[in-house]
């Protein structure tokens, strides 16, 4: 088989009216690699998966894949499935039948892994779309998500609703069906700590541009926390990307989003640690801090 190509996401902007959403978004999706998208509410993630699967139209540039665009593209569009918050299913259908639909739009769906995980979520295959709790829905979703043979399998928002012990689920059920079968996921979400597991590289969507494009482990390798009293901290992290603060009693915590400088002393009273992929986050779409610093 050809080996896959990634998808170009090329200067690509976006505007609803007068409002700019996306302003020059160049990003690659490579086969077989899992990707968090993170923004904010409103940040303009599902506009950009909209955008790429060939939802909505763009306002400039391209998606491509393999140099062709994807927009009305039905042999590429074909590889690509998006999983969505929208409710595109026929009200009064029950579940079966819209796996049965899905198996036919899209070749080669995974009935048994269907049947499977439809059993493990305790999903009743005979309820009507219409009769689903949202957690359901989501369920549903994420099923036919993972069941359709497809390269790449955008998911928007994919634990909405669902309870602690189903996400546990559905992520383990996201890693076991892609050890299986290679492809790529990208991820939207807002539960960040719980998916930082799975996502290999790590996408931040800020006031219409994509302000990080890294691998997961380079992100984590960069964000610090230092902590102690105040002067001392000041003193240390002078000069480095400051990307947030905290008063802690007595104590004072820098956060940091870049390299340390090697060769300054780090006094007695200061200790340094990495910090999570949520609290970077945080920091990192805080609108007053810079993200320049690389
Ligand atoms: N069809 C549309 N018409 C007009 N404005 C839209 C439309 N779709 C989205 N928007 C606007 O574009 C911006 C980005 O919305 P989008 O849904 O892409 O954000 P998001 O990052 O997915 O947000 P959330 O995390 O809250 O789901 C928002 O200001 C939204 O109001």
């Amino acid at each position: 088989m050809a080996k896959l190509k990634p998808i170009k996401i090329n200067h690509v902007s976006k505007y609803f009216g007068k409002q700019q959403v996306l302003d020059d978004i160049e990003l690659t999706i490579e086969p077989e690699t899992i990707y968090g998208l993170l923004g904010r509410n409103g940040a303009g993630k599902s506009t950009l998966f909209n955008i790429i699967t060939d939802r909505i139209p763009l306002s400039d540039g391209e998606v491509t894949i393999a140099g062709q665009p994807v927009t009305d593209n039905d042999a590429v569009l074909n590889r690509i499935y998006l999983m969505s918050e929208a409710n595109l299913y026929p009200s009064r259908m029950r579940v079966k039948d819209i796996f049965q639909l899905t198996a036919q739009l899209y070749q080669g769906m995974d009935m048994a892994l269907a049947q499977t995980l439809a059993e493990q979520f305790e999903l009743n295959m005979s309820t009507r779309f219409n009769k689903l709790s949202t957690g359901s829905r989501s369920i549903m979703k994420l099923i036919i998500a993972l069941a359709v043979d497809v390269d790449y399998v955008f998911l928007d928002e994919p634990t909405l609703g669902l309870d602690a012990n189903h996400r546990r689920l559905f992520y383990d059920a996201l890693l076991d069906s892609y050890a299986k079968r290679p492809r790529s996921f990208i991820i939207s979400t807002h539960l960040i700590e719980e998916a930082s597991n799975l996502i290999e590289r790590v996408w931040v969507l800020q006031n219409q541009h994509i302000i990080i494009d890294e691998s997961t482990e380079s992100v984590l390798n960069k964000g610090f926390a230092v902590t102690g009293p105040t002067a001392d901290v000041e003193a240390y992290t002078a000069g480095l990307n400051i990307i947030g603060h905290e008063a802690l009693g007595n104590l004072m915590v820098h956060y940091i989003y870049g390299e340390l400088k090697g060769d300054r002393p780090i006094p007695d009273t200061v200790s340094i640690s990495h910090i999570d992929l949520q609290r970077l986050f945080i920091y990192l779409t805080n609108q007053e801090v810079s993200t320049d610093e690389n």
